[in-house]
């Protein structure tokens, strides 16, 4: 792309040094830097990318976006900017020729349920034939293989090459998960969703964002970021059982279509049941009612099919083609995922890394619960992040009658302190601190007698641990079939 006109996204800048023909690409970690590069200087938590700049240069970067002048060679040219962060977002949008004003971009926010929302409408567009993207917690979906990505909402100039690659690959949509992490730090600049979905707003990031309040309010960003060009086809899918859903709702004026259990709501579901390891409900909407019966457990996931049911209905789709598809999902990976095995007790691998969702596997696996016997549950949490939702995760735990306390990435931070944490919110002592996780789910094990069952929240699709800054194997599964069928000489 010409210099001049890729640099024109910047309209308040003072350019130093000359100004090149061509620009072959951009980045912002001069590690991936490629011959005739734009580089962008951003600040980061660890370290600053103004650090870099020499860096990029060596790697054949010619112009540098810096919030202050450097001390490069004269013949590179020097971009200076207010903030960095806010100009990669422009570049990236210009450079790819903004992407997502030709696919549908879906984006769903919320605390629990995003990977869940995002992969269920992905499978039912498969299943109806319709190409899509994926991007998220797991990785990037694209054609059937993840390519992996640091974080559940990429980089700005990440989004941007994504959707730009599932656009030249002739996806119909993309659908992302969007953190209020992502949405505070500007990694959505320049995407124009088409679908903006809300699941639930519930305590968990606060070493972020401070308080319920800002955490909120950035979630409330993707609202507010539709825009107000009415003739676009937008649509607004929110949960009427959570309060945010009324503040979010006064932020944007494209349709809204509600959701829920509990509220009166456009997709309503009533009468749950389970039987048979499948979930049925009747679904009341603006087209009558049906009978759902799906193989996804749990009420927190008719939460997100009604979800999805309302976005799908939002762009045109007939109710009735949705419900058929649905019975046809494949559980989500990770998410109160049965593990299929011949040990005489229930596994259930699941995600839950928030009070609110822990709360919401054991209810999941209340049904399955035979007299006498009893749920245990296995619950960690990640080093360094944010402590104070530690307590109150362990009193959602207590629930269940033998709940073990572990690690899930420890990252830096000491076993003993993220167990310690935990063990104060625990409401009875039923209960054993383990911080090596492999050693923990081997106890889970050890204390199941058959017929009970073992939720191991917290590491859910992922099949490593991190341990100061080491990625190690590490499976739930395998440690625990293992362990169970040594026990009962399998
Ligand atoms: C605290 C935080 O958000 N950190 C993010 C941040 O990393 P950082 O601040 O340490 O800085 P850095 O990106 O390593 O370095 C700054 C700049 O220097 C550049 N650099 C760095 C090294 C080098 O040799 N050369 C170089 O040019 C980097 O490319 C970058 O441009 O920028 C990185 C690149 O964008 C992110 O991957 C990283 O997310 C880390 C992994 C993270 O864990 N973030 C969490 C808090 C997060 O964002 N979570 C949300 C929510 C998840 C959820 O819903 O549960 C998410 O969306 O993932
Ligand atoms: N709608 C929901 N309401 C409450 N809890 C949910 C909901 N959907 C999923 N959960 C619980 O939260 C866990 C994480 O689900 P999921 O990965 O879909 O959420 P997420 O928002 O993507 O989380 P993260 O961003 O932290 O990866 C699940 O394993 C389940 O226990």
């Amino acid at each position: 792309m010409y210099a001049e006109e890729l640099l024109s996204a910047l309209p308040l800048k003072q350019v130093i040094g000359p100004m090149p023909t061509q620009i072959k690409d951009i980045a912002i970690d001069s590690r991936s830097v490629q011959p005739k590069s734009l580089f962008v200087c951003i600040k980061g938590e660890t370290v600053d990318g103004h650090d870099f700049a020499q860096k990029a240069v060596d790697n054949g970067a010619i112009v540098i976006v810096t919030e202050r002048v450097l001390p490069l060679a004269e013949d590179i040219t020097q971009v200076i900017v207010a903030d960095t962060n806010r100009a990669v977002g422009l570049l990236a949008a210009k450079f790819f020729d903004y992407p997502s004003n030709e696919v549908t971009m879906v984006g769903v926010t919320g605390t629990n349920g995003k990977t869940s929302v995002t992969g269920i409408i992905h499978n039912l567009l498969q299943s109806m034939g319709e190409k899509s993207a994926l991007s998220g917690t797991i990785g990037f979906n694209l054609n059937g293989i993840l390519y992996e990505t640091a974080n559940t909402t990429s980089d700005a100039l990440s989004t941007q090459q994504m959707i730009f690659r599932a656009k030249m690959e002739g996806c119909r949509a993309m659908i992302m998960e969007v953190s209020s992490h992502g949405l505070a730090l500007g990694r959505l600049a320049g995407v124009d969703f088409d679908i903006a979905i809300f699941t639930n707003l519930t305590h968990d990031h606060l070493d972020f964002h401070g308080t319920m309040e800002e955490y909120g309010n950035a979630k409330g960003l993707l609202f507010s970021q539709l825009g107000q060009d009415l003739a676009k086809n937008k649509v607004v899918v929110l949960n009427a059982d959570d309060v945010w859903s009324k503040k979010y709702a006064a932020l944007t004026q494209f349709p809204i279509y509600t959701y829920g259990i509990q509220e009166d709501a456009a997709f309503k579901a009533s009468n749950i049941r389970y039987a048979n390891g499948m979930t049925h409900f009747t679904l009341h909407s603006p087209e009558g009612e049906f009978d759902v019966s799906m193989h996804l457990l749990g009420e927190f996931n008719v939460y997100n099919v009604l979800a999805a049911i309302a976005a799908f209905y939002g762009r045109g789709f007939a109710v009735e083609l949705v419900v058929e598809h649905i019975e046809q999902l494949p559980p989500v990976k990770g998410r109160m995922e049965k593990v299929q095995s011949d040990l005489p007790f229930d596994i259930f691998i699941d995600y839950a890394h928030t009070p609110d969702a822990i709360e919401k596997a054991i209810d999941a696996a209340m049904p399955y619960k035979r007299d006498g016997k009893k749920i245990i549950f296995l619950v960690g949490t990640g080093g360094g992040r944010d402590k104070s939702k530690r307590p109150a995760m362990a009193e959602k735990a207590s629930r269940a009658e033998y709940v073990v306390l572990t690690t899930d990435d420890p990252r830096y931070e000491e076993f003993d302190s993220i167990t310690g944490d935990l063990a104060k919110g625990m409401t009875h002592d039923q209960f054993a601190c383990i911080g090596d996780r492999a050693e923990a789910v081997r106890h889970a094990v050890s204390v199941a007698d058959e017929g009970d069952i073992i939720i191991f929240a917290g590491k859910g699709h992922e099949d490593y641990q991190i341990v100061e800054n080491t990625k190690y194997q590490h499976s739930d599964t395998e440690i625990a079939v293992e362990a169970g069928r040594k026990k009962f000489n399998l």
